[in-house]
């Protein structure tokens, strides 16, 4: 069956790339099945109001709690992740995408304005699994772009998305590392060329230089991902490095 995801938001039109290419392909194949759902639906006002002053003052709007249980009731499967972007959430990361990968599918509930009433996040949680999650340490104005990302990480380790199977397999950061360098034709171009080891056909020197390369690579840009390496992760060939 599908692997199911639905978006709610009040900015549906935002969410129009999940039927492109990868994803439209996906979704024809009977891979993927995407709903996306206008939170407005489900307001009961005239003017459709979904947001509101925050108790307790400060700057911005807060969005009511009654459209957005009322609409989780309309689209999420029991049990189903309820998935809300934000930027005070845990950080979503290629292992937390390949869990969800494994489940039925996401529901994401896109916030605007300074947030969702917190108890729409409680009482969601009474249903089901409900992740806050953050992509990144900046502020959007939404939830909508990062779905976008979440949907496209996810949905891309769900088997027969991708064609090439190895080229998920080795993702970057599967392995705790960042990818290091790629190169194709020509073997020189302007005067920069390609790593020789490369053109050696060696192929053992090849995954040596490689590994040596992620690194190298990690420790310049990311020493957090080393530093959060296993114990065991490091082969006596890489202390080398
Ligand atoms: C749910 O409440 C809010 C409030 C403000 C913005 C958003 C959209 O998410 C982000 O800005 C974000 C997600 N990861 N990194 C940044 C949601």
């Amino acid at each position: 069956t599908a692997y199911r995801v639905d978006v709610v938001t009040i900015f549906p039109e935002y969410l129009a790339p999940l039927r492109q290419s990868l994803l439209g392909k996906a979704a024809e194949r009977g891979l993927v099945a995407i709903g996306v759902h206008d939170l407005r639906q489900w307001t009961d006002d005239v003017h459709r109001t979904v947001d509101d002053a925050p108790y307790g003052g400060g700057p911005g709007m807060v969005m009511r709690p009654e459209p957005w249980a009322r609409a989780l009731e309309a689209v999420r499967p029991s049990g189903t992740r309820l998935v809300v972007p934000t930027p005070a959430g845990r950080p979503f990361t290629q292992a937390v995408a390949a869990g969800w990968a494994a489940e039925p599918g996401l529901v994401f509930a896109c916030g605007r304005y300074e947030g969702i009433d917190q108890r729409v996040a409680d009482w969601a949680a009474q249903h089901g699994p409900v992740s806050e999650v953050s992509i990144g340490d900046y502020v959007l104005a939404g939830g909508e772009s990062a779905v976008l990302v979440m949907v496209e990480a996810v949905t891309r380790l769900i088997p027969g998305v991708v064609g090439n199977r190895e080229s998920v397999e080795y993702d970057s950061h599967a392995d705790g590392l960042l990818e290091g360098p790629s190169y194709t034709r020509p073997a020189s171009w302007r005067g920069l060329d390609v790593p020789p080891v490369l053109l050696s056909g060696d192929h053992a020197a090849i995954a040596r230089w490689r590994r040596a390369e992620s690194l190298r690579r990690t420790a310049a840009r990311r020493p957090d991902l080393l530093a959060a390496l296993p114990e065991d992760a490091l082969g006596p060939a890489d202390r080398a490095v």
